[in-house]
């Protein structure tokens, strides 16, 4: 139903998104997930035809979005980051209003702006200005527009910002009630939210897709290596190539300070003696030992921490985060 192919994205000398490619089927809903300003937005706005990719192609419906955008919009329902209403209309009017610039009429439209009304529990407030609305009602006002058309796709930017705790649970539920019958793409930068409500997880850093599973399948795949946390008092230069050197570890990260390492085993392998005995005979001072587990959030940070200390996609030390999923993908 949506499919993205090599799309990357400048705007001048930078580029925002860089070769990004994904698909959404009929009737599931698809997290993109990544920190601010890796991306998501601007992947956003070239499926809602709001911007021209630099390269590549963003269909939805079979239908190219820089070539056939009016066929595009006609499938899509956009909510964007900030709700596009106007503070000046009740609810009901300003649901007649979008419906009417979607095409719907009489009837077809009462009977639209009804079942959007009861959908999102707009009910007590349909005859009311938005302009007075709490946060939480304007955003399902927000909804309620781009559903109104009942349009096969739904594209929701950041949809829970802002609201509280319970406003959040509301949304959540609504969009995972919308799961089978809309294809639907949230973009998001809490992991939590997107392991809630998507059926898949598409986490993008600095422009580039860097993980794409199910969340059972990504938290499957930390489960699929070992790992322990080595700390030493005298660390020598090349201990990392050191660590590398016995059989088993596929990965060594520095921990930070306090000569903490994080090293990285195949699963079933077991290198905490070998590498006890490596510590001790070689006279580094070793203090701490033992296995740790990651959750998916760490594996979320560690896949897109580079963000701060790196600008540009494809510049290099990206890589180098990747490689822990990559890693896992081949034991699994
Ligand atoms: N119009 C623009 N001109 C120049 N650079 C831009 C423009 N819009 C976005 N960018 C840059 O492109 C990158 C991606 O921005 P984008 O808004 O798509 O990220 P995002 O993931 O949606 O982040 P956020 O959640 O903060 O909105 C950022 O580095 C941003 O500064």
């Amino acid at each position: 139903m949506i499919d993205v192919q090599q799309v990357t994205k400048r705007y001048g000398q930078h580029t925002a998104i860089d070769r990004v490619t994904f698909s959404v089927a009929k009737g599931e809903v698809l997290a993109f997930l990544g920190p601010n300003g890796a991306g998501k937005t601007t992947t956003m706005r070239i499926l809602t035809c709001f911007l021209p990719a630099t390269e590549g192609s963003a269909r939805i419906a079979g239908y190219d979005c820089q070539d056939q955008p009016l066929e595009v919009k006609r499938r899509i329902g956009y909510l964007p980051e900030t709700p596009p209403v106007y503070q000046e209309l009740t609810v009901d009017e300003y649901l007649r209003f979008v419906g009417q610039l979607r095409g719907l009429t009489s009837n077809t439209l009462t009977a639209a702006i009804n079942r959007e009304v009861e959908r999102l529990g707009l009910g007590p407030v349909r005859h009311r200005l938005i302009g007075n609305l709490s946060r939480g009602y304007r955003q399902r006002v927000g909804l309620a527009q781009a559903l109104v058309h009942d349009p096969p796709v739904l594209i929701l930017d950041e949809p829970t910002v802002g609201l509280d705790p319970k406003q959040i649970i509301e949304i959540r539920e609504l969009i995972r009630s919308l799961a089978g019958s809309h294809s639907v793409i949230l973009s998001t930068h809490i992991l939590p939210e997107a392991t809630a409500v998507c059926q898949r997880v598409v986490i993008i850093s600095a422009g580039r897709i860097v993980a794409e599973d199910t969340p059972d399948q990504l938290s499957a795949r930390l489960r699929n290596s070992e790992k322990i946390s080595v700390v030493l008092k005298r660390p020598p230069g090349d201990v990392e190539a050191r660590f590398k050197e016995i059989p088993g570890v596929q990965h060594v990260l520095a921990g930070g300070e306090g000569g903490g390492f994080l090293l990285e085993s195949e699963l079933g392998h077991d290198i905490r003696e070998d590498v006890g005995r490596l510590a001790v005979n070689s006279g580094w001072g070793l203090v701490e030992l033992k296995p740790v587990s990651m959750t998916l959030e760490d594996v979320f940070l560690r896949l897109t921490r580079h963000e701060e200390s790196m600008g540009e996609p494809g510049q290099g030390s990206g890589q180098t985060e990747l490689e822990p999923m990559e890693r896992a993908e081949t034991s699994s």
